[in-house]
C-alpha cells in the first residue's frame, strides 16, 4: 500500500510539479521545433529550475509554433529555427529535432554563440560527432557548454548501480530495450533513413551507452550484428530491431538488443506470437566467480548478476536486484557439494547522501536530473560530478557506425551542413 503510495506521488510530482519562481540570471532557452518529446524531456522540467525560463519557440510552420507556445505557456514564437538562433536574448537552445537535423542546427546554434542542450542520438554519424564535438568553437575561453540528452545517466538510481560492481569483473552485460508493434506508426520519424532513424539510433543508443558506462571502457571488437528490417516497401536501410555484440578489454562481452516494433514473449506462443510485447528496459551484469575466504569450507565461491529494471525511465519505476550465489565444491574434484543464492533489492530514487552538489526530490525525472547539471555547467557550478563530454558522445556514435557496418546496414547519412559553412 506505502509503495502505491509513493509511486502515485512521485509519478503526479514528476508530470505536474509546481513552478518556482526565476531567478534574475536565469538562463533564457529556445526550442527548436514543437516536439512531441518537448514537454516531458524539457518544458516540465524546467518549470521547477530557478535558473532555467523557456522563453521562445520555433517550428517550421507557424500556426503550429504559437498553438504549442500557447499551450505550454512560452512567450515568444520566432517564424523559423534561424530567427530564434538570431534572437539575442536567448542564452541556450534545447534541440529535440530528428536525429538527422542535429548536426546542421547544434553547430548553427553555437556558432550563434547559444549553449546546446541536444537531444539523442548527438549526430547521425561518428564523422558528424567528431566535427561538432571537437568545433574550434567548442575550446575558446567561455566556449558554449554542449551536451547529448543522456538523461538516464544523471539519475541518483544510474549512479549507484554502477557503484554495485567493478567494471573489470563483467564477464557478460546484456541490455534489452522493446517497445511494443504500433506503439509508433510507420510514418514516425524513427523509420526514416533520410532523417538518420532506425532502432539502433533511438532505443538502441540508450542500449550501448549502458553497456559503455558498465564496462567503463570501449569495446576491442564487434563479435556479431543483426537486425530484422522494415516490412517490404519502407526504408530497407532501417533497422526495426537490433541484436549486437561486442567484445571489450577485460575478455567480457557486452550484447544488446532492441526493438520498436515488438511481439510476443508471451506464454501460449502458437496464440500469443504476434501480440505486441510488453516489457521493462533491462540491463543485467553477470561478474566473474570470485573465491571467498570461508574458515568453514575450502573451496566457496560467489557469483554476483546486478540486474537493473528500467534503467532509462527509473524515475517512474525501478528496482536493482543484487543476486550473489554461492557455491561450496570439493577440494580435491570441483564437484558441487551445496549452492544457495542471497538477493538484495535497491531502489534509489534520490542520491543516498545529500550535499556537495547531489540535489533533488524523489520525483525529479532524469530529465530534471540532467537539465540541473547543464546549468551547473553554464554556471561553472560543482554539481553531481556527472557529466557526459563530447569524446564520450564520438566514441557512442563510433559504436552505432561500426554497429551498422556489421550487420550489412549504412552509416545514417552525414549532413549536408558539414563541409559546406559547417
Ligand atoms: N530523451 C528522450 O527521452 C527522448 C528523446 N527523443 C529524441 O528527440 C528527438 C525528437 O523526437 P520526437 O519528439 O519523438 O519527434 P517528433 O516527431 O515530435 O519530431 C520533432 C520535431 O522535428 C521537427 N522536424 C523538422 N524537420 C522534420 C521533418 N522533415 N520531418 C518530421 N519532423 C521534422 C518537427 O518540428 P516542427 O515542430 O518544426 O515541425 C518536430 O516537432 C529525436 O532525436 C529523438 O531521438 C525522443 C523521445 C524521447
Ligand atoms: O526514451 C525514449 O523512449 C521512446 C523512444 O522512442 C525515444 O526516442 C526514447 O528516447
Amino acid at each position: 500500500m506505502a509503495s502505491i503510495y509513493h509511486f502515485t506521488k512521485r509519478v503526479y510530482g514528476s508530470f505536474n510539479p509546481s513552478e518556482v519562481s526565476k531567478s534574475s540570471d536565469a538562463i533564457r532557452f529556445g526550442m527548436l521545433g514543437a516536439a512531441n518529446i518537448g514537454p516531458m524531456a524539457f518544458i516540465i522540467p524546467a518549470k521547477t529550475h530557478p535558473d532555467v525560463i523557456v522563453a521562445a519557440v520555433a517550428a517550421r510552420d507557424l500556426k503550429k509554433a504559437e498553438a504549442y507556445a500557447k499551450k505550454h505557456g512560452i512567450p515568444v514564437v520566432h517564424k523559423s529555427y534561424q530567427d530564434l538562433l538570431d534572437d539575442p536574448s536567448l542564452d541556450a537552445v534545447y534541440i529535440p529535432l530528428p536525429n538527422g537535423l542535429h548536426y546542421e542546427w547544434a553547430l548553427k546554434a553555437i556558432q550563434a554563440g547559444k549553449h546546446v542542450l541536444l537531444e539523442k542520438p548527438s549526430t547521425s554519424n561518428a564523422e558528424e560527432a567528431k566535427s561538432l564535438f571537437r568545433h574550434p568553437l567548442l575550446s575558446q575561453p567561455n566556449a558554449p557548454v554542449l551536451l547529448e540528452a543522456f538523461h538516464f545517466r544523471f539519475h541518483p538510481a544510474w549512479q549507484t548501480f554502477l557503484s554495485t560492481f567493478d567494471s573489470t569483473d563483467i564477464v557478460d552485460a546484456s541490455a534489452e530495450q522493446f517497445l511494443p508493434a504500433g506503439f509508433f506508426p510507420d510514418s514516425d520519424i524513427r523509420f526514416n533513413y533520410a532523417l538518420s532513424g532506425g532502432t539502433l539510433m533511438d532505443f538502441g543508443t540508450y542500449a550501448i551507452s549502458s553497456i559503455r558506462q558498465a564496462f567503463r571502457k570501449e569495446p576491442i571488437s564487434i563479435a556479431e550484428a543483426s537486425h530484422r528490417p522494415m516490412p517490404k516497401s519502407r526504408d530497407k536501410e532501417i533497422d526495426h530491431a537490433i541484436k549486437a555484440k561486442w567484445n571489450f578489454p577485460n575478455g567480457g562481452v557486452g550484447r544488446i538488443e532492441a526493438d520498436l516494433a515488438a511481439r510476443g514473449g508471451y506464454r501460449l506462443p502458437w496464440l500469443t506470437k504476434s501480440w505486441p510485447k510488453l516489457a521493462l528496459p533491462k540491463l543485467t551484469v553477470q561478474l566473474s566467480e570470485k573465491e571467498v575466504l570461508d574458515p568453514k569450507h575450502k573451496r566457496h565461491t560467489m557469483q554476483r548478476t546486478v540486474v537493473f529494471w528500467n534503467m532509462i525511465g527509473p524515475h517512474l519505476y525501478h528496482r536493482i536486484d543484487i543476486v550473489d550465489k554461492h557455491s561450496i565444491r570439493n577440494i580435491d574434484n570441483g564437484g558441487l557439494i551445496e549452492s544457495w543464492s542471497e538477493t538484495s533489492y535497491m531502489k534509489v530514487y534520490e542520491w543516498p547522501e545529500k550535499g556537495n552538489g547531489k540535489v533533488g526530490e524523489a520525483w525529479w525525472t532524469t530529465y530534471r536530473h540532467q537539465l540541473e547539471e547543464f546549468i551547473n555547467r553554464i554556471k561553472r557550478r560543482e554539481g553531481s560530478g556527472v557529466w557526459i563530454d563530447g569524446e564520450d558522445s564520438i566514441k557512442q556514435m563510433e559504436m552505432i557506425d561500426a554497429t551498422y557496418l556489421k550487420a550489412g546496414l549504412p552509416l545514417r547519412p552525414t549532413s549536408n551542413y558539414l563541409g559546406s559553412a559547417g
